[in-house]
């Protein structure tokens, strides 16, 4: 298993992060590095951190100690903002808004945003277009939460479980988008709990449990004992407390 080198120019690099709750450290000196163009997984058990890296990312939690750098800006710039783009678990304060009105606002802060239209289409949206988020099946508001992500056109897109939820039919579709935008240039980090999706999809994984990466290497090398991923897995992490 190699350790992962992290390139100065990767468009994502965190450093020895801390994030404390109270006096609980989440996480507790987390270190990764997410390639140009490629897929980066980021698997762990429940609890070990992997939304807060991501709201870290974005700006949205403030870290006690450790470094971001996003496409060499911090998260939360304005340079990071029009450049990175965000899928969350859940929304739930878009309840009463429409699909179309919010991809419309959302695309409205950007300066080269997709066209609203084909970006619905190309996830199945349009015919529910005008019906309220709270009224849409979870899937679909995966779609919608997904669009959302995608519409500003980011150069660094973290989707945190993204097919989370998903029939086989959309969660297939979900990996062919997630394929060509990486072969479109675009810099993706993903948390999923599905062995066969990071198997399928990500060209490195970093295991993190409680707070700080266990692991990292391609599946290739994490599986190349002859182990599965979720061996690997189950050998690298300790149980969700309570669990
Ligand atoms: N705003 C918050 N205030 C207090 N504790 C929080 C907050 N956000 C997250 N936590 C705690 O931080 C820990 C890590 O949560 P986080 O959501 O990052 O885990 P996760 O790896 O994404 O889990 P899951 O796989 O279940 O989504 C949990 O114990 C959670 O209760």
């Amino acid at each position: 298993m190699s350790s992962s080198v992290p390139e100065i120019h990767d468009p994502l690099t965190v450093r020895d992060l801390v994030v404390r709750f109270g006096s609980t450290p989440v996480l507790n000196g987390l270190s990764l590095n997410a390639a140009a163009n490629r897929i980066t997984a980021v698997l762990g058990p429940n609890g070990a951190g992997k939304t807060t890296l991501i709201r870290s990312c974005t700006g949205l939690v403030s870290p006690a100690s450790g470094s971001i750098s996003l496409l060499g800006s911090a998260p939360g710039s304005p340079h990071a903002t029009a450049r990175v783009g965000m899928m969350p678990q859940s929304t739930g304060a878009w309840s009463g808004i429409r699909p179309g009105e919010l991809l419309v606002y959302l695309a409205s802060l950007y300066a080269h945003p997709q066209p609203v239209p084909a970006l619905m289409s190309r996830l199945g949206i349009t015919s529910y277009r005008d019906t309220p988020y709270r009224r849409l099946s979870g899937g679909q508001q995966q779609a919608v939460n997904l669009a959302g992500a995608l519409v500003g056109r980011p150069e660094l897109v973290f989707l945190d479980e993204p097919t989370a939820g998903l029939d086989p039919h959309a969660r297939r579709s979900t990996w062919e988008l997630l394929g060509e935008l990486r072969d479109a240039g675009v810099t993706v980090v993903l948390t999923t709990h599905a062995m066969d999706e990071a198997e399928a999809l990500a060209d490195r994984i970093f295991i993190v449990d409680r707070g700080r990466v266990t692991v990292t290497g391609t599946v290739a090398e994490l599986t190349g004992h002859g182990q599965s991923l979720e061996d690997v897995f189950l050998a690298n992490t300790h149980a969700a407390v309570g669990s």
